[in-house]
């Protein structure tokens, strides 16, 4: 489970991002944060992979207090997590594969396992043909998936994604959310940032609306009355 309690991030610029938010996301949930830009749905993101630190309050993942990681262990932290941004951080030198493989690389995961690994992720993804391409071979669509496949190799309990359908046309953006949603059928939590509204409806899943840094009321799909 995904635990905050009173979180609040002030920026050392003074800009407050975040203002007592309470929030539970349990395990296995996909669920949407949605608000204007500006409204905190990044920084609640990167406080928890820990790109950010909150400076109230307090945040659990799998009853583990992240003010008790250390910087140096984040890195470790982090393997249980996929993070997937907009502008997919791909590197251009670097053959698809190796992009996938990255975090396992860092891991110190063996050759073989690697190898296995990321052709599995990117079946997953539909994108075990591109292999050996490189990134600006890809449509932006295809390039977005390659982010993805990486941030799943490490079968992670936890994807988050800020914004990753923020460039797509609407039917790529669907079909990036359907990749979403097998994650999440299979037992993985995914908590996605998006200002898409339509895209979310369509999802029906639980939105998690943030105003000017503070959640607005937060309501599970399914509990909308039946009419
Ligand atoms: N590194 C930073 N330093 C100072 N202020 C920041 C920093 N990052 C974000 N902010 C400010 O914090 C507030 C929340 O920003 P955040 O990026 O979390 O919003 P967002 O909802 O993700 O917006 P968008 O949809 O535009 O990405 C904004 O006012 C923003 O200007």
């Amino acid at each position: 489970m995904i635990l905050l309690q009173h979180v609040g991030k002030r920026y050392p610029t003074g800009q407050e991002a975040l203002t007592d938010v309470n929030l539970e996301i349990d395990d296995g949930e996909m669920a949407f944060l949605t608000g204007h830009s500006g409204a905190g749905k990044s920084t609640l993101l990167k406080l928890l992979a820990i790109i950010e630190r909150p400076t109230r309050g307090q945040i659990l993942i799998a009853g583990q207090n992240l003010s008790a990681i250390s910087n140096r262990r984040v890195p470790y932290f982090r393997r249980r997590m996929g993070i997937i941004f907009q502008d997919h951080h791909l590197l251009h030198d670097r053959t698809v594969g190796d992009n996938v493989a990255l975090p396992l690389v860092i891991a110190g995961v063996g050759h073989q396992e690697i190898s296995r690994r990321v052709r599995a992720a990117l079946d997953k993804v539909g994108l075990l043909d591109k292999e050996r391409a490189l990134p600006i071979t890809l449509s932006t669509g295809e390039q977005q998936r390659v982010g993805i496949a990486r941030a799943v190799v490490n079968k992670p309990a936890i994807l988050l994604a800020d914004e990753p359908t923020g460039n797509l046309d609407p039917e790529l953006s669907l079909e990036i959310m359907m990749l979403f949603e097998a994650f999440n059928r299979v037992g993985v939590t995914v908590l996605i940032a998006s200002h898409d509204h339509e895209l979310i409806r369509i999802m029906d899943k639980r939105a998690i609306p943030l105003a000017g840094g503070r959640l607005a009321e937060s309501h599970p799909a399914q509990s909308v009355p039946l009419q």
